[in-house]
């Protein structure tokens, strides 16, 4: 009887149960959306408690669609939305506020209290962040400071922390009988609290942050049994865990130092293995753990992330109405030449990378009377490649490698205007891999190597094949010209919020 190693991908917008065979297919697998909440501007919330009901219902719904149950699963990985911060009462599992996702700007007033004394690059060297509204170790502090009893609760260990990886951890072990209250150092290593080189938690930020160690879960490599689940998977060991990003890199087989990946979702993250060295950035990226696999030193890289690429596609649907499936974007971007003339800079979230500027804000710029609705939405297809392309160009000037070509993979890589602008942008081949689901694989892959389903890495790089490749086309003047225009409209966003 066939064995499969499974995937928990719980991501900003959907949660996906998929299941795989030895040769990295997909064999079925179960997808649901869930609310996304919005009390204010700036705020972006989930539910917990959905999320798990979510969980529970994709894996039941991809066994049944492949009439398997647990015994035919090996193991089972998470993974998730990094830095999404959920805070529960370790008795009950009842959240004492909704999720804190990773989008949200609410702690903009925290870090610039924790930036007064010593800047926005106060902590980079130990953790590789910026102060940003972006990580977890703000969206805690908010927390215990916001929710009534928290802090005293946190203090005494009743209440605990974790990103989406420990929280469904904790529920698929048990919950409160005997969950277990892990991370892994991927997850960690976006939180603003854990130490780059100790991959344990820096008491000296949690000090200044005012966040008690006890809540916090323990940090442990992406690949290993953490513990046996419960529930649909009784009895399955889980074996993996990894942020999204991360889990997408391993899925890409990015193994090497001088690999690279891009995942084009809501946001869109670059990252580069630099492999067990630490490379701090001069240029606006992060400096984050890659991955672990057992007992084996941790791997690294720089990353560029990107708030906004897919979600402004989202928006042009759900806000504007201009189309009715993110699909339809492409065929109303090709109603047009060019963008006639328009950028679109989507700083709905501030700008990250390279920026880091939570006082910027979107704008249009360029509208004249010849500006139509095809062009808007090629603006907003090209926002994704311009912004990539500055991404890039901070990497290569980090880590001094050159990029020959991009790997790619997530829900806008089957938009082929899109992927051909990016390769014209960049100057360099844009590739799509056969199995584009490699958030989900890299999560199974984690897995599966802790009990010996795949037995190293070589056995994942075989899997790995190129379905297409984009290559450009873009002279090199038009290239420069349209890439000055977007350079132009992003200093128009800034230093919009007082
Ligand atoms: N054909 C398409 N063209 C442009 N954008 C698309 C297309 N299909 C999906 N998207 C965008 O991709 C995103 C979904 O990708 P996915 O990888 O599932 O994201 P996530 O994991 O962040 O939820 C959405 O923001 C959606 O707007
Ligand atoms: O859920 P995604 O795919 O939008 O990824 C979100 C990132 O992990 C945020 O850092």
């Amino acid at each position: 009887m066939a064995k499969y190693a499974a995937a928990i991908d719980q991501g900003t917008t959907s949660t996906r149960c998929m299941i795989f065979d030895h040769s990295g297919n997909v064999v079925c697998y179960d997808q649901k959306e869930h609310e996304q909440i919005y009390p204010r501007p700036g705020w972006v919330e989930h539910s917990p408690d959905e999320i798990w009901e979510r969980t529970q219902s994709v894996i039941r719904g991809a066994l049944n669609k492949g009439g398997l149950s647990a015994s035919d699963i090996v193991a089972v990985g998470i993974t998730n939305q990094r830095e999404t911060t959920v805070v529960w009462n370790r008795k009950t599992g009842r959240p004492v506020y909704n999720a804190i996702v990773w989008q949200d700007t609410r702690t903009d007033q925290i870090c610039n209290e924790l930036a007064a004394d010593g800047g926005q690059d106060r902590f980079r060297a130990k953790v590789g962040l910026p102060l940003a509204t972006y990580f977890s170790g703000p969206k805690i502090r908010w927390i215990l400071d916001n929710v009534p009893g928290a802090r005293e609760a946190a203090e005494a260990g009743d209440v605990i922390f974790g990103n989406i990886d420990t929280f469904l951890t904790w529920w698929l072990t048990g919950g409160p009988d005997g969950g277990v209250h892990v991370t892994d150092v991927t997850n960690a290593s976006r939180t603003m609290l854990m130490n780059l080189e100790t991959l344990d938690w820096d008491d000296e930020i949690l000090g200044i942050m005012g966040i008690p160690r006890q809540m916090l879960p323990k940090i442990m490599p992406s690949s290993m049994v953490y513990g046996t689940a419960t529930g649909e998977l009784a009895g399955v060991p889980v074996a993996g865990i990894l942020g999204d990003q991360q889990a997408a890199m391993v899925g890409q087989t990015c193994f090497d130092p001088g690999e690279a990946k891009n995942t084009y979702g809501t946001g869109s993250f670059m990252l580069l293995n630099t492999g067990t060295k630490i490379v701090p950035s001069t240029s606006g990226l992060l400096t984050t753990v890659c991955y672990q696999f057992g007992n084996q030193p941790a791997v690294y890289a720089l990353e560029g992330s990107i708030a906004i690429t897919g979600a402004l596609v989202q928006w042009l649907r759900d806000n504007l109405g201009l189309i009715t499936s993110s699909a339809e974007v492409e065929a109303l971007a090709n109603l047009v030449e060019d963008n006639g003339g328009i950028y679109f800079v989507p700083a709905f979230s501030g700008l990250f990378a390279p920026y880091w500027r939570s006082d910027a804000r979107g704008v249009i710029v360029g509208l004249t009377r010849y500006v139509n609705k095809g062009h808007l939405a090629r603006a907003v297809l090209e926002a994704t490649a311009y912004q990539t392309r500055e991404v890039l160009d901070a990497m290569e000037q980090d880590s001094g490698v050159k990029l020959t070509a991009l790997k790619v993979d997530g829900g806008m890589v089957y938009n082929n205007t899109l992927m051909q602008f990016q390769a014209d942008i960049l100057g360099v081949p844009v590739i799509r891999p056969k199995v584009a689901e490699t958030t989900s694989l890299g999560a199974a892959y984690a897995a599966g190597l802790a009990v010996g389903f795949w037995s190293n890495t070589d056995e994942m790089r075989a899997n790995w094949g190129v379905d297409h490749t984009w290559t450009p086309q873009m002279d090199e003047e038009t290239r420069a010209r349209l890439y000055r225009g977007w350079k132009k409209a992003v200093t128009r966003t800034f230093d919009w919020v007082e």
